[in-house]
């Protein structure tokens, strides 16, 4: 579904990620792992379009998508949560759902009831600033605005980092009701080794911006974490 191939990106004259090789497949829930500063956030701006790769391709269900911009990736079904989310504190929760669906590919207009069966806290919350929110209720907000118009990929930055226990286990279960179902498939970047051998299916290890290991997240050894995630 997703396939990057020799991707290069970088800031200004400094390359941060290098020959990175990587496949996400239909229903599969994928970890990227790594230390603090490796690249995992400029790897996943570059597959969102937010930062043109230096060299490399990126295929999205059987299409070219590497000088695709932004907007149409979302509306070809990639759903984005940045890290430290980025909702838009002065509109409402539902001003900033609506907003999700502007990357809907039918112009649907109504949120889909399912959102709230998820997010229930939302709903309560639906005429409520998104500043006023928690920050557990913001990544609540970031999420369900980025399933609102139904990706078939979604793309999450770190949905657990600086979130109390109680929201991180509902953050999880959200999670897992998308592995069950196996509708949309996800790359996540994660720094728990516990949740990412939980609940992926495959990892990646960025290391100094390239792809130092990967394998079936059954297989992650102590000593591959001892070498590349232990600070
Ligand atoms: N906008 C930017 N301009 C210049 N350099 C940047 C920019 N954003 C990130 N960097 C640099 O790129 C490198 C990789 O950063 P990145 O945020 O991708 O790492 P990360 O693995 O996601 O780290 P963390 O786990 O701390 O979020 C770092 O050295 C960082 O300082």
């Amino acid at each position: 579904m997703l396939k990057l191939q020799g991707i290069e990106a970088g800031y200004g004259e400094s390359m941060v990620v290098r020959n990175v090789n990587l496949e996400v497949r239909a229903g599969q829930i994928v970890c990227l792992m790594g230390r603090n500063g490796v690249g995992k956030s400029t790897l996943m701006k570059t597959i969102m379009g937010l930062i043109k790769p230096r060299s490399g391709s990126m295929h999205y269900r059987d299409s070219d998508i590497t000088s695709e911009s932004p907007y149409l990736r979302a509306k070809a079904g990639i759903g984005y949560v940045p890290q430290g989310r980025e909702i838009f504190p002065q509109l409402t929760v539902e001003e900033n759902l609506l907003l999700g669906l502007e990357a809907a590919p039918d112009r649907r207009k109504k949120l889909p009831e399912s959102i709230f069966e998820t997010f229930p806290v939302l709903h309560q919350m639906l005429h409520r600033k998104g500043g006023d929110l928690s920050g557990g209720q913001q990544q609540q907000l970031a999420i369900a605005r980025a399933l609102a118009p139904g990706p078939k990929l979604l793309l999450l930055d770190e949905p657990m980092e600086g979130i109390q226990p109680s929201i991180v286990m509902e953050i999880e279960a959200i999670i897992e009701s998308i592995k069950r179902n196996r509708e949309i498939a996800v790359l996540l970047v994660e720094q728990s080794l516990e949740f990412a051998t939980s609940i992926a299916d495959y990892y990646y290890v960025l290391d100094r911006g390239t792809i130092a290991a990967e394998g079936d997240t059954e297989q992650l050894s102590e000593e591959l974490v001892r070498k590349h995630l232990t600070v």
